[in-house]
């Protein structure tokens, strides 16, 4: 998917100067981009944005030359299941579900991924003796894992990440990059990548200043 930006502003409030509030750039297909972002400064704003929660906006987005301002609620719903796929800053599981349980809610969906590969995505971040806790009762850091692999069990062109690692150890976020860089080559997709600082060793196309 090709997303082409043109000098867009929250319209609730007056973000400082960066390379993206005001600015006209591009996203493209399987490219990687850092968001990097002082708090405050609008990230999840941004993220809303491309992702049809937030349309409180001045300016253009552009899907693939189509402004996402004209899509309805039924398109972002296609949008979200099919082509867009996100973990939230506040990651938004479910809490009374078990791990499991909030990766195969997403996963059921599209059958994405069979349930062999979603216990070795499991193994592979350290959290498959965890499939059948409630999530409520998992770490931060442990949530955020089964976050990432929920987000990975779906279709997508568009892979959001707001500040994914922010507690994980490094041999974590290590393994946790691999896993999503892998994923992203396959379905050679679009990542962005918010962090507050650390830029995570990932190979960049691009680090924008928000
Ligand atoms: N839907 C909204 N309506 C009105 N104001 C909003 C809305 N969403 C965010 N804001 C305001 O916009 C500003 C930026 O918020 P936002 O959550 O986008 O920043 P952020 O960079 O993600 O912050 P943090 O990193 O601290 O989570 C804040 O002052 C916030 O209160």
């Amino acid at each position: 998917m090709n997303i082409n930006i043109t000098s867009i502003n929250p319209t609730y409030f007056t973000p400082a100067s960066s390379e993206v509030w005001s600015k006209d750039f591009a996203f493209l297909p399987n490219e990687k981009y850092l968001i990097k972002a002082a708090s405050g400064s609008g990230k999840s704003s941004f993220f809303n944005f491309l992702f049809g929660l937030n349309d409180k906006y001045s300016g253009t987005i552009l899907f693939n030359e189509t402004p996402i301002s004209s899509f309805t609620e039924t398109d972002w719903t296609t949008m979200r299941r099919e082509k867009i796929s996100i973990v939230f800053q506040g990651l938004r599981l479910f809490p009374e579900l078990t791990a499991f349980e909030n990766i195969q809610l997403k996963n059921q969906l599209t059958n994405y991924k069979t349930e062999a590969e979603i216990l070795m995505y499991m193994n592979r971040l350290n959290v498959a003796e965890l499939a059948h806790k409630k999530a409520e009762t998992l770490s931060y850091g442990q949530q955020q894992r089964i976050a990432i692999i929920r987000a990975l069990c779906q279709p997508f062109e568009l892979l959001l990440l707001d500040e994914p690692f922010s507690h994980m150890d490094d041999i974590l976020i290590a393994t946790a990059t691999q896993l999503i860089t892998e994923e992203v080559s396959k379905r050679q997709a679009t990542l962005l990548i918010a962090s507050l600082g650390n830029s995570y060793n990932i190979d960049y196309t691009k680090t924008l200043l928000l």
